[in-house]
């Protein structure tokens, strides 16, 4: 007989993760079973906005790639509707002098690319192709209700050990070793690095793969904020959202009239200046659990849980409405500079890691500034930006708004993801971000634990880290 399903379950964390495997989860155990999310700040976490003119504009996740396909489904599932994210023409700044700039003509960025850095260019797509083609499996395993228990574990299924390999070692020995030139290294790959992770070819390969796949076209963003796919999420999967903050999770034995004692965890959380209690059959952590992000407590586990103490780098987003002082970057006439992004190599001196021209949630991003008029830009630096170094980078500026955040994981590698199952019964999904941070990363990583849980629940081992699925599921239409 399949086992009943569970009662209760608790998500924390109202981000793409949590919600993601809410949506997933009563997919799996049907309608039935209560789903409480807890969520302490907004519903999004780290996809959110700031309005400036009563308009919204990215402060966090903004760009989407056109292979994520859970968010391309969430998207039409959920009747929600893309826009076009182009950034605009690119150049790449040393602290004295555009070292790159791209050019509106296709064919003159070809010849220019092959003129500087000849066919790394090339060489680099392909790379990072297949390193993408090889992370599509995972859809073809999910939807087919695969799970594995481990980061490392989903990885080695991707691509076996060369795959995992990327994940152990730095992007900069993965390209050294590949033949790739210091200078292409330093004008091309580590500006990408910065802007996308603020940090430079140290990370691992595999976020450095899916940094570089960042340059590719057709990337996209949610019409009105990325942060709608979490609120439809929550939404679809008839979740209840507690406003408040989880401070502790225990394992308790619950007896009832009839049957058996059980097992439940007890999670105790701070609605206002209220705290409350809740008993739960499983809990999802979809959250980064260490201190300064989340600062949940596991009470009297055998043996302890983990400490986490996974570094988050420190990020600020800026936004900015003003005239770019484009001179910073180019003796060139005001009205001749047309990049709308400029990317920064690793210079010390400089105090941002990247400025681009960005459009409201509404519209599409014109990839085209014009110089002679105040635009809204968004700055990445690591640290906030004083008004001199603003007064340094606009002839003039009306707004600025700002966003802190501790971004993403401080990548070193050779990498140790932490246990998905951290507990029977309780799981954690933000391992995965060790791995990349991204949204469809943790919406992979939200479709896993949803399935895990699944199967666990029921004793489906035989869908649980399953070997050689590539070979499996080839033969499957
Ligand atoms: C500035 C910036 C730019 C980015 N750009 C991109 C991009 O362009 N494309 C892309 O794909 N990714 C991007 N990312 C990364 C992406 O946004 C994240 O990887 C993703 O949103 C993480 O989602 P999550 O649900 O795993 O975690 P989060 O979004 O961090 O969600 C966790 C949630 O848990 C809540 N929480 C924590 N502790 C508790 C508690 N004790 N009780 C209750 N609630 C709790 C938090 O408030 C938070 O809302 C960017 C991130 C940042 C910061
Ligand atoms: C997960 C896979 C296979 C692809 C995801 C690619 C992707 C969208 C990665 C996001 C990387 C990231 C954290 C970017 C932050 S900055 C984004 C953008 N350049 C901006 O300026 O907002």
């Amino acid at each position: 007989e399949p086992r009943a399903p569970p009662e209760n379950i608790a998500i924390i964390g109202a981000g793409i993760g949590g919600t993601s495997a809410a949506y997933y989860l009563r997919q799996k155990f049907g309608n039935d079973v209560k789903i409480d999310v807890f969520e302490k700040g907004e519903v999004g976490g780290r996809l959110a906005t700031v309005t400036m003119q009563g308009q919204e504009y990215e402060s966090g996740g903004s760009v989407i790639h056109p292979l994520n396909l859970h968010m391309k489904r969430f998207v039409k599932d959920l009747g929600l509707s893309a826009v076009q994210s182009p950034s605009g023409l690119v150049g790449v700044y040393n602290g004295e002098t555009l070292v790159y700039e791209e050019n509106s003509w296709f064919i003159i960025n070809m010849i220019k690319l092959i003129w500087h850095y000849g066919f790394q260019s090339l060489r680099m797509h392909m790379w990072v192709e297949d390193i993408l083609d090889k992370f599509m499996r995972i859809y073809r395993y999910q939807s087919h209700d695969y799970a594995f228990s481990s980061v490392e574990k989903l990885l080695h299924s991707l691509g076996g050990d060369d795959y995992l390999g990327l994940f152990n070692r730095s992007l900069l020995e993965t390209l050294q070793k590949a033949g790739f030139s210091e200078k292409f290294l330093d004008e091309i790959i580590t500006p990408v690095m910065r802007i996308n992770y603020g940090q430079t070819m140290d990370i691992n390969g595999f976020v450095g793969a899916v940094s570089m796949s960042c340059t590719d076209p057709g990337l996209w963003a949610v019409k009105g904020g990325n942060k709608l796919v979490c609120s439809r999420l929550l939404k679809a999967s008839k979740s209840n959202l507690i406003s408040g903050s989880v401070m502790s999770i225990e394992e308790k034995t619950r007896t009832k009239q009839t049957g058996n004692p059980t097992k439940v965890y007890e999670a105790v959380y701070q609605t206002g200046s209220e705290t409350h209690s809740a008993f739960y059959d499983i809990v999802l952590l979809a959250t980064p659990l260490n201190r300064k992000m989340s600062n949940i407590t596991f009470l009297n586990f055998d043996p302890p849980i983990e400490e986490f103490h996974q570094y988050y780098e420190p990020l600020v987003t800026t936004l900015i409405k003003g005239q770019l002082n484009s001179t910073v970057f180019t003796s060139r006439a005001l009205d001749e500079f047309d990049l709308g992004t400029v990317l920064t190599t690793d210079n010390p001196d400089l105090f941002i890691n990247s400025i681009g021209f960005v459009s409201s949630v509404e519209e599409s991003n014109n990839p085209q500034p014009k110089a002679d008029r105040a635009h809204v830009w968004k700055i990445f630096s690591a640290g906030p930006l004083t008004k001199e170094q603003i007064l340094k980078l606009f002839v003039s500026y009306d707004y600025a708004v700002k966003r802190s955040w501790l971004a993403y994981p401080h990548y070193t590698p050779p990498e140790k993801c932490p246990s998905i199952i951290l507990h029977d019964r309780l799981y954690y999904l933000n391992g995965m971000e060790v791995a990349a941070s991204a949204m469809e990363m943790s919406a992979v990583a939200g479709y896993n634990a949803a399935l895990l849980a699944y199967h666990r629940w029921n004793g489906h081992t035989h869908m649980i880290d399953q070997e050689d699925l590539y070979e499996k599921l080839k033969t499957e239409l």
